[in-house]
C-alpha cells in the first residue's frame, strides 16, 4: 500500500530544495510536487485532468534532470542559465522548444502561488470555512488568469468536490488541528521563500510570460 500523505513530507522536500547559498534544486523541488499530486489522486476522479498535468511537467523536469545535459538541471539557476545561453528557450510563441526547463517551471512555479494562498488560508481558517471557497480564492488571484475560460470553469467544478476543512487537516497526518496550524505556519515561510527566489529569477530575467 502507497505511504498516507503528509504534511511533513510536503515541508521536508521544500526545505532541501533550498541550497546554502540560496539555489532551488530541482530534484527536491518536483519531489514536493510528486507528493502534493499523490494527496490529490486520493481526492478523486474529478481532479484527474489537474494531476495530469502536473505529473506531465513533472516528468519533462525530471527526463531533463536525467537526460544527457542533467547537470544544467541542478537548480532552477542553473537551468535558467544554461537555457538562455544556449537559446533553448521559446520566449514569445511556442515553436523549436515548446517543452523548455524555464517554461514547464514556470508553470508549477504559479501553482505554488496557489499553494501558498490556499494553505495560508486553511491556516487562518475558521472550522466552518469552506475549502471551496479558500480554493477558488487563491485559484483566482494566481492561476486563474493565465488559464483559459474552459479551464477555468473545470477548475471551479473540481474545487465544489473538495473535502471539509476538518477532513483535510485529518489527512495532513500532522496531528491535531492546533498542530496542523502550527505545521502550516512552519512551512509557508519556506515555500514562500521558494517560491519568491524564483519569481526574483524569471523576473530578472523577463521569463515571468512564456508562451
Ligand atoms: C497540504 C495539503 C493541501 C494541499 C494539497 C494540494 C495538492 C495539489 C496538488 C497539485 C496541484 C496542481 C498543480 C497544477 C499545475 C497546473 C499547471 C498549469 O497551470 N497548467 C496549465 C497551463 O499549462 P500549459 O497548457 O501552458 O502547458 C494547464 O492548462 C492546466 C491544466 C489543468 C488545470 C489546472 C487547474 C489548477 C487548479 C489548481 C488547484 C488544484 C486544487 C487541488 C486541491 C487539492
Amino acid at each position: 500500500m502507497a505511504d498516507a500523505f503528509s504534511l511533513q513530507d510536503v515541508l521536508d522536500s521544500f526545505k532541501s530544495s533550498l541550497s546554502d547559498n540560496k539555489e532551488v534544486f530541482i530534484k527536491y523541488y518536483i519531489s514536493g510536487w510528486r507528493e502534493l499530486v499523490s494527496f490529490m489522486n486520493s481526492l478523486g476522479s474529478v481532479f484527474s485532468f489537474i494531476s495530469k498535468d502536473a505529473v506531465n511537467k513533472i516528468q519533462i523536469l525530471e527526463n531533463l534532470l536525467m537526460g544527457e545535459n542533467g547537470t544544467h538541471y541542478l537548480t532552477v539557476q542553473s537551468m535558467v542559465k544554461y537555457e538562455l545561453d544556449n537559446e533553448l528557450v521559446d520566449l514569445a510563441k511556442r515553436s523549436s522548444h515548446p517543452e523548455s526547463g524555464c517554461r514547464t517551471l514556470l508553470r508549477l512555479h504559479r501553482a505554488l502561488r496557489w499553494l501558498q494562498l490556499f494553505l495560508e488560508s486553511l491556516r487562518t481558517s475558521t472550522e466552518d470555512s469552506k475549502t471551496s471557497v479558500m480554493c477558488s480564492e487563491a485559484y483566482n488571484a494566481s492561476l486563474s488568469p493565465h488559464h483559459p475560460w474552459i479551464i477555468r470553469k473545470a477548475a471551479g467544478m473540481a474545487f465544489c468536490a473538495l473535502p471539509s476543512r476538518n477532513a483535510f487537516f485529518e489527512v495532513m497526518n500532522a496531528g491535531s488541528d492546533q498542530e496542523v496550524i502550527t505545521l502550516l505556519g512552519e512551512a509557508l515561510p519556506l515555500i514562500s521563500e521558494v517560491h519568491q527566489i524564483t519569481e526574483d529569477l524569471y523576473a530578472k530575467n523577463n521569463l515571468l510570460d512564456l508562451p
